[in-house]
């Protein structure tokens, strides 16, 4: 499949976490001021950025580092304006950033201003529209192009963002998280995610705060069997969450659980093959859930962690499933109607495929 093709096909983004998307050259940056200061060791680090394959482990390990480079508010603004350009770069037109609340008090940071960095760094793209807060979409805008600057004709993205609870949280964090995701929504907070190391935590510990988010209008994705836990996966798949990430390590009453539930699965090929939570791409889960009809959606889980792009994992999909351009422009149209924002925002996306289906040669 044509690089350039899977690049101008407009995409939607339903699992990228926000530091796991950080580019390169920022971490690198970012550890470079560190040094001296006595916390890294800057070779060590770098060896550990320029790895390659990184088992699941080592993954957190990267993430606890990252987490020491990027804890003041003005990095998080940073980060948060990079990845947007980023995703809008190579044509998403809908993404839906996760990002875990962080409290620090070295820094004066609670999980309110942490989100409230987030937003700045929404508010402070320039190069793109970033359509964030819902409602205030002015939806005839998509099709209308901006006037032309220098002959370039502005692009749009909107973007929503899930609030993620991380595995290492007590009952009563998880659930500051939810009521924060709540005062939030007016700024484009429309759910919450459970991530962070698969191998730590309880799932009893989050449930009281996921339900809460349930009752209260929130949508709720899922990390789900990215290691061999049966009776986790099976209570997971038991929540019924709006959508699940990963679903690597399902057994076959899993399957049978899952297909006939219909919750979409968030696909991320280069996270697992990277984290070897599946064996090979060939023998990945994604063909089985395609032939079967099951709702999917590729994602990049962590493009700055695993030097991918969202166009990347299209191509890949395409090459090692042997899926032609109609079945890519499919896959991809069919991602809106998984996403967790309202049916205003669904109908501008189904209007962005029509209009492109033409030109796009499927
Ligand atoms: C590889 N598979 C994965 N499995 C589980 N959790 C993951 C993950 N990849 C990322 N995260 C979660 O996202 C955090 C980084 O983004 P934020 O600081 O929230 O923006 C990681 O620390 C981890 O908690
Ligand atoms: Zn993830």
């Amino acid at each position: 499949m044509n690089m350039e093709w899977c690049a101008s096909l407009p995409k939607l983004e339903l699992h990228a976490h926000l530091n796991g998307s950080i580019r390169d050259s920022t971490l690198l940056e970012l550890t470079k001021a560190f040094i001296g200061k006595g916390v890294i060791n800057f070779s060590e680090m770098e060896h550990i950025i320029r790895k390659y394959n990184r088992s699941l482990e080592e993954v957190f390990k990267l993430f606890d580092l990252i987490r020491i480079l990027t804890t003041d508010h003005s990095t998080v603004t940073r980060i948060t304006k990079e990845v947007i350009e980023d995703f809008a770069s190579e044509n998403v037109v809908y993404l839906e950033l996760r990002t875990t609340p962080k409290r620090n008090d070295s820094v004066e940071m609670s999980k309110r201003s942490y989100v409230e960095a987030v937003l700045k760094g929404l508010r402070s793209v320039t190069s793109v529209d970033v359509a964030f807060i819902p409602h205030c979409e002015d939806s005839d805008r998509i099709f209308t192009p901006l006037p032309a600057i220098n002959g370039h004709v502005r692009k749009r993205i909107f973007v929503r963002l899930l609030l993620s609870i991380d595995r290492r949280e007590t009952t009563e964090a998880a659930m500051e998280t939810v009521r924060l995701a709540l005062e939030m929504r007016q700024f484009g907070v429309v759910g919450i995610d459970l991530s962070g190391n698969p191998s730590i935590g309880d799932w009893t510990t989050y449930l009281p705060a996921l339900k809460f988010a349930r009752e209260q209008g929130l949508c709720v994705t899922l990390h789900c069997g990215e290691v061999p836990n049966s009776k986790e996966i099976k209570n997971m798949l038991d929540f019924r969450p709006q959508r699940i990430g990963h679903a690597c390590y399902l057994g076959d009453e899993h399957w049978r659980q899952l297909k006939s539930s219909k919750i979409p699965v968030e696909i991320c090929l280069t996270s697992n093959v990277r984290t070897m939570t599946v064996q090979s791409i060939d023998v990945h889960h994604f063909v089985d859930l395609y032939k079967a009809k099951h709702p999917l959606v590729l994602c990049t889980d962590d493009s700055g962690v695993f030097s991918t792009c969202l166009s990347k994992e299209y191509k890949i999909a395409a090459d090692s499933f042997g899926l032609g351009r109609r079945e890519m422009f499919e896959l991809s149209r069919n991602a809106v109607e998984y996403i967790f924002a309202d049916s205003r925002v669904k109908e501008d996306l189904r209007k962005v495929f029509n209009s492109v289906a033409k030109s796009m040669e499927v």
